[in-house]
């Protein structure tokens, strides 16, 4: 790869310029100049669980796979990837504007209506279609053979491989030579299925030619997991550790956390000028966290050569070079402080955590972004998985914050899908 990794100083901090807000920029800006507090409890519930199973398992020797060049899996096609012919833009693309990328990559997305292949599990199926349904896919469940899987490949503008039932493998390596796949390793943890994800990325990689794109979505354990797959213990270590630590527990940051899960606004707290320096304190080092897990994932993006995404609390991506504008991303909370008062702006959303597919359909609105602006985008206008993030956690926490009639995860889900529906047709009337 042609770009080194980034040096720890805050000016440089890859993701510092890339907060998605309710009015990202601005609040970017404003954040910034005010002394804004980053988020103070990264990837919380998910790095616990993380963590939990590293401690229940603290002798386990770590197991790391062995070359998987040659692919042993009997279901992997013994040709290499074939080549490509490379497509600017999709068919019908939509020009999209510089000016927010994120209103106009889901403008193309509803104006080009890409075919989606969805290779999704048994748990979320029904789910992600919708989603990418509502995010403007035209979605293909079709793929219930090896045959009739690589056959669709040719007929759609990007794939998703979700590994989450055991039921895929077969039909994974039928999509070995697909040429834009986006993987969610479900399951990766357990050896077995994270040797054939493994060995499905190696033989994606291997010898590929640079029409071939790969993005690999999952959560932290996922991400963690992925790395002893490939032997780097010392960034499978620190992602864990830099992920899963809680920077504050003070009952300020609890309030927060309960406050922002409440789609309430929080009161200043009574010393401000105590609370900033320990918000300042929390900042520093959420921005070290941050740092410390973009370089972990651009190590394994290195290994990959695949754009990787991790998602949780705070959401991250490492572009390969070629990919996008090549610049690493940080969605993340911000908290900002000025005089007295003090303000929470927040696109997470608790209800996100609360049902069982928020991550898998996340990856069918990342799919339906990609195939509708290319992940190349050898126009570097902006990021379509970038906007894929930023654009579903808004409109989730729109969802949340509106309150329309959200009681628990079943109304959410409903009033989410209305939402994602809603907005990108509103990005297409505007
Ligand atoms: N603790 C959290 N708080 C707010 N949003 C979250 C949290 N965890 C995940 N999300 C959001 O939920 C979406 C799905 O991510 P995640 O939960 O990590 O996937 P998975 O379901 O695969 O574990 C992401 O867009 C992320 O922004
Ligand atoms: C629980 C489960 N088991 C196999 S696939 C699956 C769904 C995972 O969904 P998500 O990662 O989006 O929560």
């Amino acid at each position: 790869m042609g770009y080194k990794k980034w040096s720890v100083t805050e000016g440089d901090a890859p993701g510092f310029g890339g907060v998605e807000g309710i009015a990202p920029m601005v609040i970017s800006s404003v954040a910034s100049a005010l002394g804004a507090v980053v988020g103070v409890k990264l990837l919380g519930g998910l790095s616990e669980h993380a963590r939990d199973r590293r401690r229940s398992r603290p002798n386990t020797p770590r197991q790391s796979v062995g070359d998987a060049a040659s692919p042993a899996g009997a279901a992997l096609p013994s040709k290499k990837p074939q080549i490509f012919k490379p497509r600017r833009r999709p068919r019908n693309a939509a020009h999209w504007s510089p000016d927010d990328s994120t209103t106009a990559v889901v403008t193309a997305a509803g104006a080009t209506r890409p075919k989606v292949q969805l290779i999704a599990n048994a748990a979320t199926c029904a789910k992600v279609v919708d989603v990418a349904l509502a995010a403007g896919a035209k979605p293909i469940m079709g793929a219930t053979t090896p045959a009739e899987a690589s056959e669709t490949c040719d007929k759609v503008d990007a794939t998703l491989l979700n590994f989450g039932t055991p039921t895929t493998e077969a039909i994974a390596a039928a999509v070995a030579s697909a040429s834009i796949v986006v993987v969610d390793p479900v399951g990766c943890g357990l050896d077995a299925r994270g040797v054939n994800v493994k060995r499905w990325l190696d033989y994606r990689m291997n010898g590929k030619p640079n029409t071939i794109h790969t993005l690999v979505k999952g959560n932290a354990s996922e991400m963690a997991a992925l790395m002893r797959m490939y032997g780097l213990r010392n960034e499978e270590m620190k992602l864990c550790d830099a992920a899963g630590v809680t920077t504050s527990d003070t009952a300020e940051n609890e309030v927060a956390s309960n406050a922002a899960a409440a789609g309430r606004s929080f009161s200043p707290p009574s010393s401000p000028s105590k609370a900033v320096s320990k918000r300042e304190a929390a900042r520093e080092k959420a921005i070290r966290d941050e740092i410390t897990i973009l370089n972990c994932l651009k190590t394994l993006s290195d290994a990959t050569d695949a754009y990787v995404v991790m998602t949780g609390d705070v959401d991250y991506g490492v572009p390969c070079a070629y990919h996008g504008d090549g610049r690493p991303w940080a969605i993340r909370r911000v908290l900002y402080t000025g005089s007295h008062t003090t303000a929470f702006e927040d696109d997470s959303c608790a209800w996100l955590r609360e049902w069982t597919g928020a991550g898998c359909c996340l990856g069918g609105v990342i799919a339906t972004f990609v195939a509708a602006v290319g992940l190349r985008n050898e126009g570097g206008e902006g990021d379509p998985v970038r906007a894929a993030c930023a654009w579903y956690r808004r409109v989730a926490s729109a969802t949340q914050d509106k309150g329309r009639g959200v009681d628990g995860p079943a109304s959410f889900q409903v009033a989410f899908f209305d939402a994602l529906h809603a907005a990108s047709r509103d990005s297409q009337r505007a």
